[in-house]
């Protein structure tokens, strides 16, 4: 399908970022991918997103939306088939408690394990573990059943969000030289990202896991040398 004026303003490892080309790339829609470099914003992200000033902006025909969960809801809404919200409404509301769980309980945890060492990593990775524990139970006691995708038969929005994390955590856990999460405790979770990650519209999108490792490596070292000022 042709996704008429879409611009995706991003950096190719961001998780955020890579939410939203999931959608588009599952929506079957083409666009263009803006590069960022958030050490110099361009003039036209800072004109697009001046509240946030950060990525993702879609522009879609000339028209800025920001923040990915806003625009991964704004891309269902308007690309409808197929959906990534389906079902009834009690299903719907679900599947978003989990991804506002996942966004604003584990991304934070495992992104403040990429940047730190000793005891705050240590709090980090138990904060994790716990988050993943409350997740994969809540999952199981919600969408008891469904499979093989987050979505149920087909992939869905807790697929996209989740989606980053097939080669997110792998890069991390090599840059670390630890295990974040022995995923074996989170079967209803491992077994629906695996399947997800084996799509040919996933592969083609995520970056490969080394090219994620020197991205979570060089956040990491520049996080820590200006901890150490
Ligand atoms: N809540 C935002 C978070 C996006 C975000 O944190 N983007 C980062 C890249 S991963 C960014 O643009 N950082 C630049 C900055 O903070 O100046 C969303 O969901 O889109």
């Amino acid at each position: 399908m042709e996704g008429k004026g879409l611009k995706l303003y991003g950096t190719r490892c961001s998780g955020f970022c890579l939410m939203v080309e999931l959608a588009l790339k599952l929506k079957g829609l083409t666009y263009e991918f803006v590069e960022e470099d958030l050490r110099n914003k361009s003039a036209a992200l800072l004109r697009y997103n001046p509240v946030h000033r950060k990525v993702p902006v879609l522009v879609h025909d000339g028209e800025p939306i920001c923040e990915s969960q806003v625009i991964l809801r704004y891309i269902d809404e308007t690309f409808s088939e197929p959906p990534l919200l389906a079902g009834a409404p009690l299903r719907r509301a679900r599947v978003l408690f989990w991804v506002d769980f996942f966004v604003h309980t584990l991304m934070p945890a495992s992104r403040t394990a990429v940047v730190s060492q000793g005891e705050e990593l240590t709090r980090a990775l138990e904060e994790l573990r716990r988050a993943v524990k409350t997740m994969e139970d809540g999952l199981q006691r919600d969408f008891p059943g469904e499979g093989p995708f987050f979505g149920g038969a087909t992939p869905g929005l807790l697929d996209v969000v989740c989606g980053p994390s097939s080669v997110g955590v792998p890069a991390v856990e090599q840059l670390l030289g630890l295990k974040l999460v022995n995923m074996e405790t989170a079967p209803f979770m491992s077994s629906r990202m695996t399947a997800f990650a084996q799509l040919d519209a996933v592969k083609e999108t995520l970056p490969p896991r080394d090219v994620f490792f020197e991205y979570a490596k060089k956040i990491r070292e520049m996080v820590l040398a200006s901890a150490r000022k």
